[in-house]
């Protein structure tokens, strides 16, 4: 069967990653979590002092820098899950952090951070067979993916589950801070200038407020069968 591009965008923490994941191991695709290189050119950015006392990012310092962050992934052989390196360290504990993303937003607002990384994304989709979530893959990086999905869900909701998420990896944050950056990361994300996060017009929406992990990859694989079956 013909292989197509997949793209699961939409707001943070709603579960794009655990859905495309899954549904990427169901059909043998290759899954790219995009919000991991934009993490991890802000881990690249807190760990060289890239960022001024009042937050701001030393731009000019970090377009220099640009061609020495190299980003990759490896499957984790136990979890099946991609880990995310940087520079050839394991960072992807790091990124996850609420220190990293209390300061993604106006990283990934760069216009040559997102060309950098909008390069590689391509590179890495132009063999087709991949599933990639983040804000602007069905809008910017694969306009003409064969699927779009954009998922939403209520913002208590989406704290909610990161609250729980970061709770499980014993990296105890509070749910206001939690809500707070949820909401202020999607703020941001949609009024940037350069590809702010927005549903593209040919995408599917899915508001998984009241869906179960199950429920949602079931309800993407549909949405995949059709895709598929359509497109012969
Ligand atoms: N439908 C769901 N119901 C409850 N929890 C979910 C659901 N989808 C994902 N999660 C959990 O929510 C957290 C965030 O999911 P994730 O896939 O990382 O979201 P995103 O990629 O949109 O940031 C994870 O701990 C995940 O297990
Ligand atoms: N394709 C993408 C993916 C992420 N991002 C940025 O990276 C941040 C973190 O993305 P993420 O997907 O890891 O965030 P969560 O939804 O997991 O909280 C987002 O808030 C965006 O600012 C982006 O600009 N474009």
């Amino acid at each position: 069967m013909k292989k197509i591009i997949i793209a699961i965008d939409g707001f943070s923490s709603c579960g794009k990653s655990t859905m495309a994941k899954d549904l990427a191991k169901e059909i043998g695709y290759i899954y790219i979590d995009s919000g991991a290189m934009y993490r991890a050119v802000t881990l690249y950015c807190l760990e060289n002092r890239l960022f001024n006392a009042d937050g701001s990012i030393q731009e000019e310092a970090l377009r220099q820098q640009m061609g020495q962050i190299q980003i990759s992934f490896q499957l984790n052989p136990e979890t099946q899950r991609p880990m995310t390196f940087l520079n050839g360290k394991n960072v992807e504990e790091r990124i996850r952090t609420m220190e990293v993303s209390s300061h993604v937003s106006p990283v990934a607002a760069l216009g040559f951070v997102r060309e950098a990384l909008v390069r590689q994304q391509q590179e890495m989709g132009k063999e087709k067979g991949i599933v990639m979530d983040g804000r602007d893959i069905g809008t910017a990086v694969f306009p003409d993916a064969e699927l779009k999905i954009f998922v939403t869900a209520s913002a208590q909701i989406r704290a909610q589950r990161r609250y729980e998420e970061l709770k499980a990896k014993g990296q105890e944050a509070s749910f206001d801070e939690i809500l707070h950056n949820v909401e202020e990361r999607d703020r941001i994300d949609q009024n940037r200038t350069v590809s702010p996060l927005r549903k593209a017009d040919d995408a599917i929406l899915l508001d998984n407020s009241e869906m179960t992990i199950p429920e949602q990859k079931e309800w993407l694989k549909e949405q995949f069968e059709k895709a598929t079956h359509a497109s012969h």
